[in-house]
């Protein structure tokens, strides 16, 4: 899929702004803080229906104004789609051909988007939260539906930590309730296991190949998906998996009214890369950590075609210049032709000289784009 062209009404710091893509690499170029992020944004807000900076929509809106509004033009299996996502105090609508959509879920996975930022860098060695979440927002642009899913399991985490909480202090002795949150948890748990479980099978693959190709041969990357729950394992069958967890929920049922929380679950659980069978969070070097996140990214762009299609768009935030010239040339080579890329930098010296050459430039400055080179 292509982005054909995307108009911004009221975007961060964009008053009024409508650019034409080219489909294949866009470069946005600017000093420090002129909105160059701000425009690969609007592009992966008008995908996801969220930003990937912050989880405050009101700040996506323009200083001052009431609301905010972005519209593209995707040209998707030889179509030309209009989507539109307008965001306001009160909430977000979203459009497809003009049609409002009832729920942000049917909008999500209209276009595909995959981001990677200097935050991703960090993927194999930050937080666990890091590492849910980019399995969170990968599964749901391919299966909408686990954004629901996923919803759902918050509203009772939370509920049923609330419970857990009052338990542990005595307020409450409602045990009744804890077990029917329980069990409401573990239908969803169990679901959401399963996604997980079968989206990682599908990107070991990838990633595999992937980055056998960036280490030239020489390392083999494995990931597993690590449950919190014990004896929650991968192929297993979803009554098999509701077994285990309501188990697992018996097991740690004291320790939970004690500790005034739930401990176990999909919130709870985490991936772990291995590089020749050693674990790449202990021993990896930095340079591996990096490429290993950079095989995950890549791996997620061949997942999304196989599972949709079609390519999904690319959004480089300033990474470029964090990645060795190596790295760089596979990165832009490998997807040349085939995936659309947008590209933050602020300063083009970094960057291979042949990929510059055949973008297309915008010069961003002070929330403007002053000039557009053509290849
Ligand atoms: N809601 C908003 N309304 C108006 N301006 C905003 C809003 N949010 C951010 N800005 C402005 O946008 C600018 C930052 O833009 P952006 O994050 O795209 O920078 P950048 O060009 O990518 O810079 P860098 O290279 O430092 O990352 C800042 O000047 C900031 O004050």
């Amino acid at each position: 899929m292509k982005l054909e062209s995307i108009t911004l009404t009221n975007f961060r710091n964009y008053h009024q702004l409508s650019l034409s893509f080219s489909s294949s690499v866009n470069v946005f170029l600017g000093e420090n803080a002129q909105g160059k992020t701000n425009l690969l944004e609007a592009i992966y807000v008008l995908a996801m229906a969220k930003s990937h900076r912050t989880p405050h929509d009101k700040e996506l809106i323009k200083w001052d104004s009431d609301y905010g509004k972005i519209e593209g033009r995707l040209m998707k299996r030889n179509r030309s789609i209009p989507l539109e996502l307008i965001i306001s105090k009160k909430g977000k609508k979203a459009k497809v051909n003009h049609l409002e959509q009832s729920k942000l879920s049917h909008y999500v996975g209209m276009c595909n988007v995959v981001i990677f930022a200097p935050e991703d860098l960090n993927l194999v060695k930050g937080s666990p939260g890091l590492r849910r979440r980019f399995i969170d927002m990968e599964i749901g642009q391919i299966k909408p539906i686990y954004i629901h899913e996923l919803s759902q399991y918050q509203k009772i985490l939370q509920q049923r930590n609330a419970l857990l909480k009052d338990l542990s202090t005595k307020r409450s002795s409602m045990t009744a309730m804890l077990d029917i949150l329980t069990e409401q948890l573990i239908e969803l748990a169990a679901q959401i296991t399963i996604r997980r479980f079968q989206f990682i099978e599908s990107l070991r693959g990838w990633a595999k190949k992937v980055h056998a190709s960036i280490s030239r041969g020489m390392e083999d990357l494995d990931i597993a998906y690590i449950s919190s729950t014990p004896n929650v394992l991968e192929n297993m069958e979803l009554s098999k998996l509701k077994e285990e967890f309501v188990k697992g929920f018996q097991t740690v049922r004291e320790r939970e009214i004690q500790r005034g929380m739930t401990l176990i679950g999909p919130h709870r659980d985490d991936l772990q890369f291995e590089i020749n069978h050693r674990d790449v969070q202990t021993y990896g070097s930095q340079g591996q950590q990096r490429t290993t996140a950079l095989s995950l990214k890549l791996a997620e762009i061949e997942l999304i075609n196989q599972e949709i299609g079609e390519y999904p768009l690319l959004l480089l935030d300033d990474v470029l210049s964090e990645l060795d010239d190596f790295r760089q040339t596979h990165l832009l080579e490998t997807f040349k032709q085939k995936v659309q890329t947008f590209v933050t930098t602020t300063n083009v010296d970094g960057l291979d000289a042949d990929v510059i050459n055949q973008a297309t430039s915008f010069i961003v400055r002070n929330g403007e784009v002053v000039s557009q080179t053509q290849d």
